[in-house]
């Protein structure tokens, strides 16, 4: 599905209006409408029945005037508070706000201190508060009187539902703009917008429902969407077929090399998840002085040991035989020699490479190697190894993950999967993906060491590198939903996710 900044959502708009011929007024009413359709829900359940307003001078605020008209033709108590001047208000908004002065409704302006006390007495009253105060035209950060009302808006402890997006939202980033509503849910109209969907903006929407208000496909297909969020039915589209007259070697050789002394559960659970993902066959490289335990852990798959795929001192190079993805990184270590192999898989892999882990902190040290790939690549950094890649701060990272991840892609020529709450994906052409599966209970040791193996399972099967990405991270934060539902956020381990993901899957192909 694909998301829209504020600047795509108004071109939208405007292709709509302009070039379809469909009056704005009529899109301003099927929002309104569709919010209404929320009230009525939320108000069933509810002894106080009656509905606050709060709408700013914009469009946003237009489709609040018209909620107001049509939960007041259902004979409830409606009041509409107006922030600032209702002389700015123009357009269509003017339009449904003059039809609500007509109707005698109970409007109130709020301009300054007093009418501030007055705001907070008067939403003690009412069940419901919609916040139409600003939408997508936000342009700076919010303050005076709109931030007061806001703070009176998120003390109230009453059901919030925002229209569009929360006021004082990013609907680029999902920063907060000075002050936000702090919404129980929101209605947003025909697409996502990227604030609906990264953090913090997601928290403060509560629960996201994406409602159609006419605008033409086309008009939204005449849109190239450079972010789409990563939805069930697009991962049900990707995720390999099997079929009857087929053997294992139908469904790919994943070679993942993995594990050093004290993390050898890296490997387990790299290659555990690779044959959880549907790879016909799994052979983890590991230390000659690891086997022992990775056999007595892993009998589905096959052993080698690094020095059989590559012996440093003859120079040799690195053997592959037959396989058709290699994971690299997770629980190597920093050693010479294997930063010796990276660079030696990273030259010559002819095959799709996924690097993780140490394998991208080795990567960090001499990332011009980068240059000499033949095959696709696939990065899965989180904030901290991506910082150790681009020299930014971590914190500059999570303000800017999407354009960070694109960069690098656009920069080395590789697929992104920047990590952690809404894991962003990049392409080489800077096409965004956005991941909404997966929870903080996720953020526990070998949980990326398990999407590691997933990816390359996927590999193997000869999905493409994108396309094994996009799956992956999907099936990774469903496995994770269902370990938390099973376990609780606390208590769950990587192994747990990993033992999962066989139901995510299924559950997938149910419908
Ligand atoms: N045809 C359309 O464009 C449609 C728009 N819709 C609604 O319209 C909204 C977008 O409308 P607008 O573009 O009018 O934008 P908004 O209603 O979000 O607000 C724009 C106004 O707020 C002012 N403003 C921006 N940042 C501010 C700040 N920090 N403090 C105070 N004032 C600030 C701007 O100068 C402008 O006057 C959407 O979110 C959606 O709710 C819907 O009615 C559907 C159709
Ligand atoms: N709050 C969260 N919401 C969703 N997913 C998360 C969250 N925290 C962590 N994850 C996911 O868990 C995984 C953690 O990976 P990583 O940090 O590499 O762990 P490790 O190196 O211990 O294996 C990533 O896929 C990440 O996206
Ligand atoms: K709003």
């Amino acid at each position: 599905m694909k998301i829209f900044s504020n600047e795509e959502m108004k071109n939208l708009d405007r292709i709509a209006i302009e070039e379809y011929k469909i009056p704005g007024i009529i899109l301003m009413e099927n929002a309104g409408i569709a919010v209404v359709k929320e009230i009525v829900k939320s108000l069933e359940i509810k002894e106080n029945k009656r509905v606050a307003i709060l709408c700013g001078l914009g469009n946003n605020g237009g489709d609040g005037f018209v909620i107001a008209r049509h939960l007041i033709s259902y004979g409830l108590g409606v009041d509409t508070y107006v922030i600032g001047n209702t002389s700015s208000i123009k357009g269509d908004a003017k339009i449904n706000y003059e039809i609500l002065v007509h109707l005698k409704a109970s409007i109130t302006t709020i301009k300054d201190e007093e009418d501030l006390a007055m705001l907070e007495d008067s939403l003690e009253k009412c069940g419901i508060l919609v916040d139409g105060i600003l939408g997508t035209g936000l342009q700076r950060p919010i303050e005076g009187v709109i931030k007061e009302v806001i703070a009176i808006v998120n003390k109230s402890k009453k059901e919030i539902i925002a229209i569009d997006i929360p006021s004082g939202i990013n609907g680029d980033d999902g920063e907060v703009y000075g002050e936000a509503v702090k919404a129980n849910k929101t209605i947003t109209f025909q697409l996502p917008k990227i604030g609906n969907i990264l953090y913090p903006g997601s928290d403060y929407c509560g629960k996201l429902l994406i409602e159609n208000i006419g605008i033409p496909k086309n008009a939204i297909d005449a849109i190239e969407a450079k972010i789409s969020l990563i939805t069930e039915k697009m991962v049900q589209a990707l995720l390999p077929k099997r079929y009857s007259d087929t053997h294992k070697g139908s469904y790919g050789k994943a070679l993942i090399i993995a594990g050093s002394f004290g993390m050898t559960g890296a490997a387990i659970l790299a290659s555990k998840a690779a044959l959880r993902s549907g790879a016909g066959i799994v052979k983890t490289a590991v230390p000659k002085e690891l086997s022992v335990i990775i056999e007595n852990q892993l009998i589905e798959a096959i052993t080698v040991s690094l020095e059989e795929l590559w012996n440093q001192d003859n120079q040799q190079a690195f053997r592959l035989k037959g396989e058709d993805a290699i994971a690299i990184g997770p629980g190597s270590g920093r050693a010479e020699a294997f930063k010796k192999l990276l660079e030696a898989v990273v030259e010559e892999a002819t095959v799709p490479v996924v690097i993780d882990a140490d394998g991208l902190n080795l990567l960090a040290e001499n990332i011009d190697i980068l240059k000499s790939l033949k095959a696709p690549c696939i990065i899965t950094p989180h904030p901290g190894e991506m910082a150790r890649l681009t020299g930014l701060s971590i914190d500059e990272i999570n303000r800017n993950r999407i354009d960070v991840a694109r960069g690098f892609s656009l920069k080395w020529k590789v697929i992104t999967l920047l990590k952690g709450a809404r894991t962003i994906i990049s392409d080489e052409k800077g096409n965004v993906y956005i991941n909404s599966t997966g929870n903080p209970g996720m953020a526990t040791a070998g949980s990326g060491d398990v999407l590691t193996g997933m990816i390359t399972g996927l590999l193997a099967q000869g999905i493409s590198p994108l396309e094994a990405t996009i799956t992956a991270a999907y099936l990774h934060g469903k496995a994770g939903d269902r370990t938390a539902e099973k376990y609780g956020q606390y208590s769950m381990l990587a192994g747990d996710i990993l033992e999962e993901i066989p139901y995510g899957i299924k559950e997938l192909l149910k419908f």
